[in-house]
């Protein structure tokens, strides 16, 4: 599917990223874009990534093969009813919200299901808006797909195509099972996220010791609790049931781990720790189907004319290849920091060797 026009209502962070990348693959391709904030669309017109600004409801938008929802999870069922009496038949209607089971009742009511395939990139960031929106941001993220019922194969298959062809891995799930999941995997981590903060905040005395020394392990396990308070109020009274039902084995878990460390219970902690580095260290090895590996450094530089330019010197003087160079803002890093892609493994591991003896700090993921 080559989209000769696309629509997005709501151009933040998640369409902002998913109009960059369409522009990128598809420079043909006409955007047009609704969002609230008139900002937003001028600067993305200014950079020559919307080409139309629409006004709220607007007609024009009918002009696009496929139009992506990307508010938030109730802001994009508030505009399904005004959309439906002007989507041409050929027209393949998305969001990407990041619950879908509310969505797709209502696509279902309003009998859309000839148009909607639910959508949602697992990638992101704790911070938001079309000012932090990349055009890599969903490179490699599986991009859950969640067809409706009455949604035609050859859409389907469109819509998959054009998700791979953005360098993203669509998988097709049904809007339960996505629901379910990402609950796990996505919706509790926030929610113990915020609730760790919460308490370190609580706990802290008034000199906040715990909120000075507060290293590593802390920052990693919340960075997300910096994540948009709205859109995760959303998320948690749009999917209540499968957070709850995944809270409740959590605290369960939770309740063990007390028992086993009140209890002095060396070897059942060590069988706790053990099990869940085995898990997590298997989740990088996990097979991601048809992408290649990457080769990938992440270095800490100093913010100045010349920073990148001298790292790049450095490494073409030992003979070694670039593939790709540039700062990124995104997911891991609180700070911007330069990622550095390599061809081969090898050129990689003398990069790192190489950097780190001229006192880089280097982190491989
Ligand atoms: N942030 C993430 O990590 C992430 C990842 C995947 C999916 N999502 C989903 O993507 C959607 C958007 O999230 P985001 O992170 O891009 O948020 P964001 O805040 O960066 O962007 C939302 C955009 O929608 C606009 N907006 C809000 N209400 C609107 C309305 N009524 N009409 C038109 N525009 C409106 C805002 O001005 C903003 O530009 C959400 O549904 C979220 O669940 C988020
Ligand atoms: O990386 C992050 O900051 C995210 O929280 C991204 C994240 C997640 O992994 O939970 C958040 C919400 C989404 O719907 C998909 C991805």
């Amino acid at each position: 599917m080559e989209p000769a026009a696309a629509g997005f209502i709501g151009l933040g962070l998640i369409g902002g990223s998913i109009a960059k990348a369409l522009k990128k693959f598809y420079p043909q391709c006409r955007i047009y874009a609704y969002d609230k904030d008139e900002l937003s669309l001028k600067k993305a017109e200014e950079e020559g990534i919307v080409d139309v600004i629409c006004r709220e409801q607007d007609a024009g938008i009918s002009e696009c093969s496929i139009i992506f929802l990307c508010a938030p999870v109730s802001a994009n069922i508030s505009y399904l009813r005004s959309l439906k009496s002007i989507l041409r038949p050929e027209c393949i209607l998305t969001d990407v919200g990041s619950v879908k089971g509310d969505i797709h009742k209502v696509v279902k009511a309003l009998k859309l299901e000839e148009y909607f395939i639910g959508g949602h990139p697992m990638a992101g960031s704790e911070k938001s808006g079309y000012q932090n929106s990349s055009d890599h941001l969903i490179e490699n993220a599986y991009f859950i797909l969640t067809p409706s019922e009455g949604v035609s194969l050859q859409k389907i298959s469109d819509y998959s195509e054009l998700v791979n062809s953005l360098g993203a891995i669509p998988m097709i799930l049904t809007w339960e099972e996505h629901d379910y999941i990402t609950a796990a995997i996505s919706h509790l981590p926030h929610v113990v996220a915020s609730s760790l903060v919460n308490l370190v905040e609580h706990l802290d005395s008034s000199d906040e010791h715990m909120k000075m020394i507060a290293a590593g392990g802390f920052k990693d396990i919340t960075r997300i609790a910096s994540s948009s308070p709205v859109m995760w109020e959303q998320i948690c009274l749009t999917n209540q049931d499968n957070i709850s039902r995944v809270l409740d084995e959590y605290i369960r878990m939770i309740v063990q781990a007390k028992y086993l460390i009140d209890q002095g219970d060396s070897d059942g902690l060590y069988q706790m720790f053990s099990n869940s580095r085995d898990y997590r260290n298997s989740l990088d090895s996990s097979p991601l189907g048809p992408i290649k590996k990457a080769y990938i450094l992440y270095c800490d530089i100093v913010d100045e004319t010349g920073a990148i330019a001298t790292i790049a010197t450095t490494l073409a003087m030992n003979q070694i290849s670039i593939k790709n160079i540039g700062i990124v803002h995104n997911r891991e890093f609180e700070e911007g920091v330069l990622k550095i892609e390599f061809y081969q493994e090898d050129a990689m591991i003398s990069a790192a060797e190489l950097l780190r003896k001229r006192n880089y700090i280097i982190y491989e993921r």
